[in-house]
């Protein structure tokens, strides 16, 4: 298994002399004395001090996650962008906590620019938490982060425990679990269907923007979960079949949306377990929306494998999902979905080239990634055979 996320050429990666640079850089870089010339000297300045900022944000990256998490649990964000900005004695009010409390909760979001002075003594949304208005996936996450930071309560001992699922997000994501998903009940799926589904809005334009399904005649989004991809790419392109293929508990909500939104017509939800049932035959585009990196290799070779059979020589696989390496967002795959994942219980993220191999393996030759605008969210790749 490739372990590397490839930023860098592998000539480069591999150099004889870059391991020479890398222990000489971190030599200097451990020296108490280099780092009090630095900070020092007014060129290297601005760097020891961004270096130093880096760091204590990592180090003090929790404290962060929970000031957002009381902005986000206290409904702040709503309730500013409604109201407009507020005097401390309202919020307290409307928080139902003491002043004293409501102005360090003010000062510590406004220093992550979640909330914001606007003057005359009233607190107001700030740049990031203006942005999150646009985006109530991130709220969402926000709160489901709960259960992440549970698990990560001892992260050396989820790391030596190895993926087992026994966590409280392999019980949130059931089909991580043990035994076939297949008959999985609906009060075990509806949760996490509909926080993919809040989430999968600010996606399910980032996909379509790079990628139109327009000349294909009929999409199969596998693991399509309640249909707000199908959904968004049925307003986008009128004339495509749609079907869906996600668990059967799930498939039935999918089939409630269809006919909900009118869709019925030429949209159907199938029900079935992608590992171990056929997939049904007759599209000449099928879908994985963010559903990859949920599994191990051993599966998801199968699976490729599977798609490969069921598509027509011209047909095509849309792969999207946020992918390990991504250039600006290295920490958001490794660091991020890469313990996500592990305390999920299985999947892991994968570079563009580690999936790349996975499908040249499984039948595939011709792989391309699209640009999306915000490759944090999503990377897409498209496949033919
Ligand atoms: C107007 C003025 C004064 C200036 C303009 C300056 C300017 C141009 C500003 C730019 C404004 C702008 C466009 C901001 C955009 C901000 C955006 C798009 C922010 C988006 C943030 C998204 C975030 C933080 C997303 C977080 C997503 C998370 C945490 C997703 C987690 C997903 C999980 C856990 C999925 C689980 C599924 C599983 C199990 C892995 O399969
Ligand atoms: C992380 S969610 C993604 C949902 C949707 N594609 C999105 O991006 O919002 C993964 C989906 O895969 C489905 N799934 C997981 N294992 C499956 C299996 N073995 N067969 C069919 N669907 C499965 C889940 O029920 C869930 O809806």
């Amino acid at each position: 298994m490739a372990s590397w996320p490839g930023k860098v050429s592998a000539a480069y990666r591999d150099a004889r002399w870059r391991g020479h640079f890398l222990a000489l850089r971190n030599r200097v870089l451990s020296s108490p004395r280099f780092q009090r010339w630095a900070a020092a000297f007014p060129l290297t300045r601005p760097v020891a001090r961004l270096r130093a900022r880096r760091l204590f944000d990592t180090v003090a990256g929790f404290v962060y996650s929970q000031v957002l998490y009381a902005f986000v649990h206290l409904r702040l964000p709503d309730m500013l962008h409604e109201s407009g900005p507020l005097t401390i004695p309202e919020l307290a009010a409307r928080t139902d906590l003491p002043e004293e409390s409501c102005l360090l909760l003010a000062k510590a979001a406004a220093s992550l620019d979640l909330m914001e002075y606007h003057g005359r003594g009233r607190w107001g949304l700030g740049r990031q938490g203006a942005a999150m208005i646009a985006n109530p996936g991130v709220a969402a996450m926000v709160e489901h982060h709960a259960m992440l930071y549970a698990d990560l309560q001892d992260p050396v001992a989820l790391l030596r425990a190895g993926k087992n699922g026994q966590t409280r997000l392999g019980r949130f994501w059931a089909y991580a679990g043990e035994g076939p998903p297949g008959g999985l009940e609906a009060d075990r799926v509806t949760e996490y269907t509909r926080l993919m589904s809040i989430s999968q809005q600010l996606v399910a334009e980032e996909i379509l923007d790079a990628f139109n399904p327009k000349g294909y005649t009929r999409l199969m989004d596998l693991g399509g979960g309640n249909a707000t991809f199908l959904a968004a790419v049925a307003a986008r392109v009128p004339e495509l079949e749609l079907v869906l293929f996600d668990l059967p508990a799930v498939a039935e909500k999918a089939q409630g949306r269809f006919d909900e939104l009118g869709l019925a017509h030429r949209a159907k939800a199938i029900g079935g377990d992608f590992f171990s049932d056929p997939l049904p035959k007759g599209a000449d585009l099928i879908s994985l929306v963010r559903v990859v990196h949920d599994h191990n290799d051993d599966h998801i070779l199968g699976l490729f494998r599977a798609i490969r059979e069921a598509l027509p020589d011209h047909g095509a696989l849309l792969l999207a999902e946020p992918m390990s390496g991504t250039a600006g967002a290295e920490p958001m795959g490794d660091a991020y979905f890469g313990f996500y994942l592990h305390a999920m219980g299985r999947g892991r993220p994968r570079t563009p080239a580690e999936l790349e191999e996975m499908l040249i393996a499984s039948g595939f030759t011709r792989i391309r990634m699209l640009p999306t605008r915000t490759p944090l969210l999503t990377r897409v790749m498209l496949v033919r055979p």
